[in-house]
This record gives C-alpha cells, sequence and structure tokens, in this order.
C-alpha cells in the first residue's frame, strides 16, 4: 500500500499548526501511553536506532533500523512482547543498509515508510504534515530537507516531548550538505524554522553520534549548537569548507536504500 492517507494519517493543517506553534496546545494536552522508549547503537556505522512501543496495545515502531542489527532488535521487540506496526526511515541512508527490508520479511504486519521526496520504495511515503499512529501514540511527520531532499524528523509528545532529526540535527553538529542533493540553505532553514520552534525541552534524538553523545534537548542546541548558531550565510560557507570523505558504504548503501522496504 503506497497511500500513507489511509494507513497511518489524519489531519494535516491541524497538525502543522500545532507542532509550529510555541508552546504546542498538542503539547499540553496529550495523552499517550508510550512507557517502552530504547535507544540502540550500531558502532561500525555509529547510528542510532529507535524502539518506541505503547503499552496499552503492545504496538510498536521502530525508526532507522540498521540491516546488520535486524537480530538485535528483533530480539528486543520479541522480549518486550511488541507487535511491530511501522519501520521507519528518517532519509535515503548513505552510510549502512536500512533494516526495513529485512524486518518487512521477517515481521509481515510491519510496513515500511520514508518520504515520497526521497525517491526510495517503500510501503507508505510519507509527506509534512503527515501521523504515524501506534496505540494511543501519534508521530508527526516534519519535512526537514538540507542533509537530502528526502529528510523527515519525527516528533511525538510522549514522554515529554522527543523529535527524531535524523541527519538534519546531530548533537552539537548536523548532517552534511555534500552530496544526496545537500543543501546547506535548506537544512538551516529546516533547523530554524522548524525543529528550533518546538518547545525548548523537546529531547533530540539523531541518526547518528560521533562524540559520545546520546540525548539533547532543543533549547540546548539552539544555545549551543557551534554551527547551526550561526547565520545563513556564516552556516554556508562552514558546510561548504568542510571537505569531508566520503561514506565508505556509500555506493552500496544508497542503492540498496532506494529499494527500501519495498
Ligand atoms: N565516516 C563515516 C561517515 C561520516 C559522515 O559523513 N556522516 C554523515 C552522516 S552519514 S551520510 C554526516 O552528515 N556527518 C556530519 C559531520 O559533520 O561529520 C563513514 O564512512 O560511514
Amino acid at each position: 500500500m503506497n497511500n500513507p492517507h489511509s494507513a497511518a494519517c489524519i489531519s494535516h493543517e491541524a497538525v502543522t499548526a500545532a507542532v509550529y506553534a510555541t508552546p504546542s496546545p498538542l503539547v499540553q494536552d496529550a495523552v499517550s501511553s508510550t512507557t517502552t522508549f530504547r535507544q540502540l547503537f550500531d558502532a561500525t556505522s555509529s547510528t542510532f536506532t529507535y524502539l518506541l512501543g505503547d503499552d496499552s496495545s503492545k504496538t510498536a515502531i521502530i525508526i532507522d533500523p540498521v540491516l546488520d542489527q535486524v537480530e538485535r532488535d528483533l530480539q528486543i521487540v520479541e522480549e518486550l512482547g511488541l507487535t511491530l506496526r511501522y519501520a521507519l526511515n528518517t532519509h535515503c541512508h548513505a552510510d549502512h543498509v536500512t533494516g526495513s527490508g529485512e524486518i518487512k520479511k521477517r515481521c509481515p504486519l510491519t510496513k515500511s515508510a520514508i518520504s515520497e521526496a526521497s525517491g526510495c520504495k517503500a510501503d507508505i511515503l510519507l509527506h509534512d504534515g503527515d501521523e504515524v499512529h501506534f496505540g494511543g501514540n501519534i508521530l508527526h511527520v516534519l519535512a526537514t530537507p538540507g542533509h537530502t531532499n528526502g529528510c523527515m524528523s519525527y516528533y511525538t509528545e510522549s514522554l515529554g516531548g522527543m523529535i527524531f532529526t535524523g541527519d538534519t540535527l546531530l548533537i552539537r553538529g548536523c548532517g552534511r550538505t555534500d552530496f544526496q542533493e545537500g543543501n546547506a540553505r535548506k537544512l538551516h532553514r529546516s533547523v530554524h524554522r522548524k525543529l528550533f520552534t518546538l518547545p525548548a525541552s523537546t529531547k533530540v534524538y539523531p541518526a547518528h553520534d560521533y562524540k559520545g553523545h546520546a540525548c539533547s534537548t532543543i533549547g540546548e542546541e539552539m544555545a549551543f549548537n557551534p554551527r547551526l548558531r550561526l547565520h545563513e550565510d556564516a552556516f554556508k560557507k562552514l558546510m561548504d569548507d568542510l571537505h569531508l570523505p566520503y561514506p565508505k558504504m556509500m555506493d552500496l548503501a544508497v542503492p540498496a536504500n532506494t529499494q527500501c522496504g519495498s
């Protein structure tokens, strides 16, 4: 099924208005039964995978699974008695192969999802303002292009407010913008116009960390992120001058991830 509106979404306008207002009315009125949250790490690619479970319905979602860690991830899902409904990707990763396809093979009830703008195949193609429901919980989909054109961040009011930023916003850093339609100005605008309008207490969970961090908050990143504190022109110059080597697995990962969980 390629239509997200039947499977995962309602009321785009209401969500968009609520998510961008500060403080969000949804944050104040949130009713949620998410009590299971796991941050998992793949040391080879320095990738974080997130598992969120709804304790009432025992349904769960996984964000940015890594192929090499599917065994580990599904063991936790099983041990906690959860049923995976969605395997979401924040974008088409260039440094590792997504676990979505393998998870779908082993858990037939799980649907893969990624943004339509990514150009990747998946069961559900997401758009800005969509919602992903699991049990009593809602994940709000925010388009945050810049690292790639199809980058999405996922926001939930559960557990005091969490944003899964993919490679858009890293802790005290951000995703590079020198390939896969990367665009420094777009990334700066995504962060300042969307992520930095969330409540300051919102916890930030990125897709990667290379320095030993695990979590931050929107308020902390607004104050201390050395890249995103810069104005747009200075940010673009900094990003244009990074000259980082390409990810080792890029030539394998991008074609594989374009097929995603199809
Ligand atoms: N050495 C790693 C790749 C490291 C890297 O380029 N990370 C990306 C995200 S994965 S495409 C990035 O945006 N980094 C930002 C930065 O400032 O380092 C490998 O070979 O896989």
